[in-house]
């Protein structure tokens, strides 16, 4: 059966990140032999747009018979104070497709130190991943709205916090055996449930090193001391805002990848950033965030795990021989970076 690839490019820069993985794809393919039917449809603002809806009918039906879908970004003012906005379109997907699990790995390439906000000796050796509980919480609690007074509501149960916390006890397992978990138990009630569920299993791996850490600390801890994380196991609005963090630790938010796993063989694969409107337009988007994106859904989806090696490399090569967009203090378009990649594929 064809591997079928369902592109979303979105909104601001999103189309322009989105061509950069294209390309990228067309030529690993090629060197590696394998072939796929690539489909694009659209999604957030720019559906709003074309179909009055963020996620509508048909994109929803490919995205449900893909076996990847690769995401640019969506939102921006246009549509930030509409009835609708982009960004319910994406948090429908994640939900729709069971995405529950979001791997975001900030891992500091090596050339790269100098880049860091951080000290290059504080951040030497960061290799982090961040596993964010995806479909729950406060993002899909109960909400009101009003001009006087708001409510967004919070819940998690025992069989969310389970399934997360195992891809994060195993994905520990398989790095260095180190995990932290992350929350906010001295407040939060959904904190405290999620504490003593993680540490009831972590009888079930006595070969991995858990420790708690409250959310406020944590985000000191990122700054101070990025290399005493391995992976980092939390809810879905602190790891929301600690990966944003961790990836400009590791050099900038535009070379930050990641991928949301359900219980199939799917997901979705975006970077982390968001459309960027202050640089969208411009052609000089950082692609190696998408571009790593694509690597990662080789990897978890569509069982390519050399053409994502390749790609990785590549990236690392482009980089190191001084490549590098904006953002990274270089001048390279995003067409220039992205063909500084392709070279060293
Ligand atoms: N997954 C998604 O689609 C996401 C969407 N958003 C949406 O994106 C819109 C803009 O949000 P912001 O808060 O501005 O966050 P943002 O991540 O779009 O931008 C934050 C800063 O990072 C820079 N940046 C982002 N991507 C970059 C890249 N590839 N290369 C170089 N620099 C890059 C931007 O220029 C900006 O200065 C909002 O509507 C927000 O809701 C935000 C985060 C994720
Ligand atoms: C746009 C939000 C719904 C999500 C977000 O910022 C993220 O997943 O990084
Ligand atoms: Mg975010």
């Amino acid at each position: 059966m064809t591997t079928k690839i369902v592109f979303l490019p979105g909104d601001g820069v999103g189309p322009e990140v989105i061509g950069a993985a294209e390309a990228v794809l067309a030529k690993v393919s090629e060197q590696e032999g394998f072939s796929y039917a690539a489909e694009h449809h659209a999604f957030g603002g720019a559906a709003i747009d074309s179909h009055g809806d963020p996620f509508p009918t048909e994109t929803r039906a490919a995205c449900l018979a893909a076996d990847a879908v690769i995401l640019g970004a969506v939102g921006g003012p246009k549509w930030a104070g509409g009835s609708v906005r982009p960004e319910q379109g994406l948090l429908a997907m994640r939900s729709e497709l069971g995405t529950f699990a979001n791997l975001r790995p900030a891992t500091i390439m090596p050339g790269l130190e100098a880049l860091s906000p951080l000290r290059p000796e504080r951040v030497t050796g960061c290799d982090l991943l961040i596993v964010r509980e995806l479909t729950g919480g406060l993002y899909f609690g109960d909400r009101e709205e009003g001009s006087e007074a708001a409510l967004d509501t919070c819940r998690y149960s025992r069989d969310e916090v389970e399934r997360i916390a195992r891809i994060a006890f195993d994905a520990a397992r398989g790095r260095r055996g180190k995990l932290t978990s992350v929350d906010k138990a001295n407040v939060l009630a959904t904190s405290r449930l999620w504490r003593s569920v993680v540490d009831d299993m972590a009888t079930d791996y006595p070969d991995v090193t858990l420790d708690h850490m409250l959310v406020d600390a944590a985000a000191m801890r990122l700054v101070s001391a990025p290399t005493d994380f391995d992976v980092i196991l939390t809810e879905n609005l602190f790891g929301d805002i600690l990966s944003d963090q961790a990836s400009a630790v590791a050099g900038s938010i535009g070379l930050a990848p990641s991928a949301s796993l359900g219980s199939g063989k799917g997901g979705i694969f975006e970077p982390i950033h968001g459309s960027a409107p202050d640089i969208a337009g411009q052609g000089k988007a950082n692609p190696v965030g998408t571009i790593l994106s694509l690597a990662m859904a080789l990897r978890h989806s569509l069982d390519q795990e050399a053409a994502a090696v390749r790609i990785e490399t590549a990236v690392s090569k482009a980089l190191a021989d001084g490549h590098g967009t904006f953002d990274l203090g270089c001048s390279d378009s995003t067409k220039e970076m992205t063909a500084a990649i392709c070279e060293r594929l």
